[in-house]
C-alpha cells in the first residue's frame, strides 16, 4: 500500500526505471529517478544530452518508445480536480491516460511540429481538443481558440486562428503549440527544451510567457533544458541529471550559490559570465559523457570528477544525502556543505 501524497503535491516519481535492451547491451536510460513537483511550482531538469531527461518525461506522459522497458518505480499524479492517478500502472492507450494527457498534463517540445498537424489550421486543432475534452459547441470552441491565442500573445488572434502552422514564424508556432497544450487548463505543463531552437530574443519572450501563464493559471511546470541560464530565469527548484540518475536537487538559489555535487559545480563553471569571461577560455568538464553501454562503476561521474576519491567513488553508488531541502548523490557532499560560492556562476 502506497502512502498518500502530501497536500500540496501534484506529481511524484519514485525510483522510476526505464531500460532499452539493444544489440550492443542494455541502456539504463532512467536508473531509479525520484522527484516531485508541488502545485504551481516550476521544477527545472538540467543535464547534458543523453542523461535521461526526455525519457523520464515520456514515462510520465505514458509515451515511451515501443522498445522501452519500464522495469520499476511509481509515478503518481494528483491534479487540481483531486483525483489520484497511478500513471505507472496505466497503459499508453487507456482511456484514463488519454484523459490525463488531455485534461491534466500538457506537453510542449523543442520542435512545435511534433505537436501540431501540418494539414490543419491551428484553430481547428485547438477547437478539436476543447470540443473533445471540455464538450464545447463549435462556436464556443472557436471563441475559446481565439481567446487562447490571445492569451499566448499571438498577434491578430482572430485572423491567425485560421492559419496553418507553415504560415507562422518559429516563435509564433511555439505560441500556437503552447495554446494547444494549455487549452484544457492542465495542472501540469511538461516543457521539453521548448526554447532550444529559438534565437535569444524569442527565447526570452517565450520564457516570459510561460512565467505569466504559470501565475495566471496556477499551473506547475517541469522545464527540461541543458541551459542553466534559462533555469535561473524560470525554475523554483532544480534537479540535475547525469546518466539516468538525479545527482542533485535543490532550490534554485542553492543550486547556483551552494551546489553540492561536483557535476553541478562543473556545469556551472562552464557557463559564460557576461562581461567577465569575454576573451577568456572557459573551463569545460573534462572527458565525455560515457557511452550508455558502459556506465562507470560506483558514481557514474567519477572518471570526470576532480574530487573523486579512489576506492570509494569508483566502487560504491552514492546514496541520496540530504542537507535541509537539498539532496546530493555525492559521497563527499558534506565537504561542500560549508563552501558557499561567493558569486553565482551564471551572472
Ligand atoms: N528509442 C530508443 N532506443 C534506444 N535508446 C534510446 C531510445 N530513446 C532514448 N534512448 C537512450 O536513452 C538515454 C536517455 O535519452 P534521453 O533522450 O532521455 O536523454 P536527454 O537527457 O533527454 O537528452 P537530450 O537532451 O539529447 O534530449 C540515452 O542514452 C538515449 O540514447
Amino acid at each position: 500500500m502506497t502512502n498518500s501524497m502530501p497536500e500540496n503535491r501534484l506529481l511524484e516519481l519514485d525510483n522510476v526505471q526505464v531500460q532499452f535492451p539493444m544489440r550492443e547491451g542494455l541502456v539504463k536510460a532512467v536508473n531509479g529517478v525520484s522527484y516531485h513537483v508541488n502545485k504551481g511550482e516550476v521544477l527545472g531538469i538540467v543535464g547534458e544530452s543523453g542523461s535521461g531527461k526526455s525519457i523520464t518525461a515520456r514515462a510520465i506522459m505514458r509515451l515511451l518508445p515501443k522498445n522501452a522497458k519500464e522495469t520499476g518505480g511509481s509515478i503518481r499524479l494528483r491534479p487540481r480536480t483531486g483525483e489520484e492517478f497511478e500513471l505507472s500502472a496505466l497503459d499508453r492507450n487507456s482511456r484514463a491516460v488519454r484523459q490525463v494527457r488531455g485534461n491534466h498534463i500538457g506537453m510542449i517540445f523543442q520542435e512545435p511540429m511534433t505537436a501540431l498537424s501540418p494539414v490543419h489550421t491551428i484553430g481547428t486543432q485547438i477547437m478539436r481538443t476543447v470540443q473533445l475534452h471540455k464538450g464545447l459547441s463549435k462556436a464556443d470552441a472557436r471563441a475559446r481558440a481565439i481567446e487562447l491565442l490571445a492569451k499566448v500573445q499571438m498577434p491578430r488572434p482572430a485572423q491567425l486562428v485560421d492559419a496553418y502552422p507553415h504560415q507562422l514564424s518559429g516563435g509564433m508556432r511555439q505560441r500556437a503549440m503552447i495554446a494547444l497544450a494549455i487549452s484544457c487548463d492542465p495542472s501540469l505543463l511538461i516543457a521539453d527544451e521548448p526554447t532550444t531552437a529559438l534565437d535569444v530574443t524569442t527565447e526570452a519572450q517565450i520564457i516570459e510567457l510561460l512565467k505569466e501563464l504559470k501565475s495566471e493559471l496556477g499551473m506547475a511546470i517541469v522545464f527540461i533544458t541543458h541551459n542553466f541560464g534559462v533555469v535561473a530565469d524560470i525554475a523554483d527548484r532544480v534537479s540535475v541529471m547525469y546518466l539516468g540518475r538525479i545527482v542533485e536537487t535543490a532550490d534554485v538559489d542553492d543550486i547556483f550559490y551552494a551546489p553540492k555535487h561536483p557535476y553541478t559545480q562543473a556545469l556551472l563553471r562552464s557557463i559564460p559570465r557576461l562581461g567577465v569571461d569575454q576573451g577568456r577560455r572557459l573551463p569545460t568538464i573534462p572527458g565525455m559523457v560515457p557511452d550508455p553501454f558502459s556506465v562507470p562503476n560506483g558514481c557514474a561521474f567519477n572518471p570526470r570528477c576532480i574530487h573523486a576519491v579512489p576506492g570509494l567513488c569508483d566502487t560504491k553508488v552514492p546514496p541520496e544525502l540530504r542537507f535541509g531541502s537539498q539532496m546530493s548523490r555525492c559521497h563527499i557532499a558534506e565537504q561542500f556543505a560549508q563552501t558557499e560560492q561567493q558569486e553565482p556562476a551564471h551572472v
